[in-house]
């Protein structure tokens, strides 16, 4: 292994996964936020967010001494030879685009305090073009030999370790055959094993990143749009994706009908592409996003509108229990989660909610705070006139429903995420309504 020293800026999901993983494989790591009291839990090897396996990587390395966090700039300077960029590039408030300005304002904080050649390694998630501009950035700032590759990033949270050490692909936007070299000498653990290793320009691996979030959107959006079809015809759309899963051509992963795509990714980059298509001129070609996007949002509303009907038109003064806040099973985030959507929306229209997540009840109080949480499903389901499934942790989908049929003030239950056996749950004796199946 050449000893290369890494360092990597903005400790969120994906720069604190990409630091403990890059340490975990030998390198020595120096991990960087604005956010003192991320950086201070972090050091203590206290993770600040919920993702399975991370906590023991993070914690191994640091007591190897190969990983260690700082807020000083200077500090990293000095530390490192390739310095990895995986700051939030959100969406712009009121606006489709991306806020790149996190990016911009690492690279005037790095750049200045490099003192020999470096390499930086932008791994967010970014407008085609950024690459591009960030390099003639880098150039005004320093007269030391900085080059910039664009390495984007493809982990799932949930899967988020598992996703870097053994990903799917390696892509890299690089600038010279010097760039390239310690890229391919970085990532010599995952290419021995035979990850493929692809180098473009920058704007191909930019795009790379962008399209492969706009695909498996369109892929979620386009089960959806079938089960509004189905809804309107009686059939069942969790037996159409089953059906359509078996053509090796269609494939059945992200064919899961339900409440959605949220989270901070696909809805933000979708947007986000379309906002930069339309600066480039080709917004016609990415229109079919627009619905991409609204199918994803009428599926929220439908949710909704479902539970409203079980209660007989009103949610007024009912009791409704939402099982899940998180964006997805396995994950405490809940930027743009559809659950917490729902939730909202009913409390809106009067329904008297409380909420459950076995790990994000934390996150979604601070972005809902008129919401109530409760401590377990029990503690959410008692009284409750409907129960609502929004996010298919497993002990929900492990829910028995004689055992929570006790707790219920009426046996009514919406499967959000076609996560539960219907036969089961009607024999229990509650009325079951789920999307897109009848
Ligand atoms: N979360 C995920 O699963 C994935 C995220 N991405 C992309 O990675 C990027 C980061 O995403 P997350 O980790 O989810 O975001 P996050 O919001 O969890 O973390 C971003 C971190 O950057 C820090 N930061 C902001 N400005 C900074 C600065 N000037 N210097 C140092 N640190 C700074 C923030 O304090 C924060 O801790 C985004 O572009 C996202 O689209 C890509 C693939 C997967
Ligand atoms: O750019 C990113 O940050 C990441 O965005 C997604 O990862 P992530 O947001 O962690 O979650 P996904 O597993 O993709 O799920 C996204 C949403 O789609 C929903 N989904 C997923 C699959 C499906 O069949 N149906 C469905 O509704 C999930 O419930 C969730 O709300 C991509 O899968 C990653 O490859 C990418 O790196």
């Amino acid at each position: 292994m050449v000893a290369h020293r890494l360092t990597v800026i903005g400790t969120g999901y994906l720069g604190t996964t990409h630091a403990a993983a890059m340490a975990e494989l030998g390198f020595e790591v120096l991990g960087l936020d604005i956010d003192e009291d991320r950086i201070a839990r972090l050091a203590a090897g206290d993770l600040p967010f919920y993702e399975p396996g991370l906590p023991e990587l993070l914690r191994r390395n640091l007591a190897a001494g190969r990983l260690r966090f700082t807020t000083s700039y200077a500090e990293l300077a000095e530390f490192g030879d390739v310095h990895f960029l995986c700051v939030g590039t959100p969406q712009r408030q009121g606006e489709n685009a991306a806020d790149v300005s996190f990016v911009d304002s690492a690279i005037r904080s790095l750049v200045p305090l490099l003192r020999r050649e470096a390499l930086i390694v932008g791994k967010s998630t970014v407008p085609v073009g950024t690459a591009a501009r960030v390099a003639g950035l880098i150039g005004e700032l320093t007269s030391e030999n900085v080059e910039l590759a664009w390495n984007p990033e493809f982990l799932r949270e949930g899967f988020a370790v598992q996703d870097t050490l053994h990903p799917d692909r390696i892509v890299a936007g690089v600038p010279s055959a010097a760039a390239e070299k310690i890229l391919r000498e970085v990532y010599a653990a995952q290419i021995g094993e035979g990850v493929p290793f692809l180098t473009t320009d920058y704007p191909t691996a930019e795009l790379v990143k962008v399209s492969a979030n706009a695909f498996l959107a369109t892929k979620i959006s386009f089960i959806n749009a079938m089960a509004e079809v189905c809804e309107a015809t009686g059939a069942d759309v969790t037996k159409l994706s089953q059906a359509l899963s078996y053509d090796d051509r269609i494939g059945g992963k992200f064919l899961g009908p339900g409440l959605g795509f949220g989270g901070g990714c696909l809805p933000k980059d979708i947007r986000a592409f379309m906002a930069r298509a339309g600066e480039l001129g080709v917004d016609q070609a990415l229109s079919f996003l627009r619905e991409v996007d609204a199918i994803n949002i009428r599926r929220r509303h439908r949710m909704v509108d479902l539970a409203r009907d079980l209660l007989g038109g009103s949610f007024d003064g009912r009791g409704v229990a939402v099982l899940g806040a998180a964006f997805k099973p396995d994950s405490d985030d809940v930027r743009d989660s559809p659950a917490l959507d729902v939730a909202a929306a009913i409390q809106q229209q009067g329904g008297v909610v409380t909420v459950y997540d076995p790990q994000a009840n934390a996150n979604a109080a601070r972005a809902q705070p008129s919401l109530s949480f409760a401590a377990s499903t029990a503690e959410a389901a008692r009284g409750a006139d409907v129960t609502l499934l929004l996010t298919e942790w497993r002990e929900f989908r492990d829910l028995d429903p004689e055992a929570l049929g006790t707790l219920v003030a009426v046996r009514n239950i919406v499967d959000g995420r076609n996560a539960l056996d219907p036969e089961r749950w009607r024999a229990a004796g509650w009325t079951y309504k789920a999307l897109g199946r009848p």
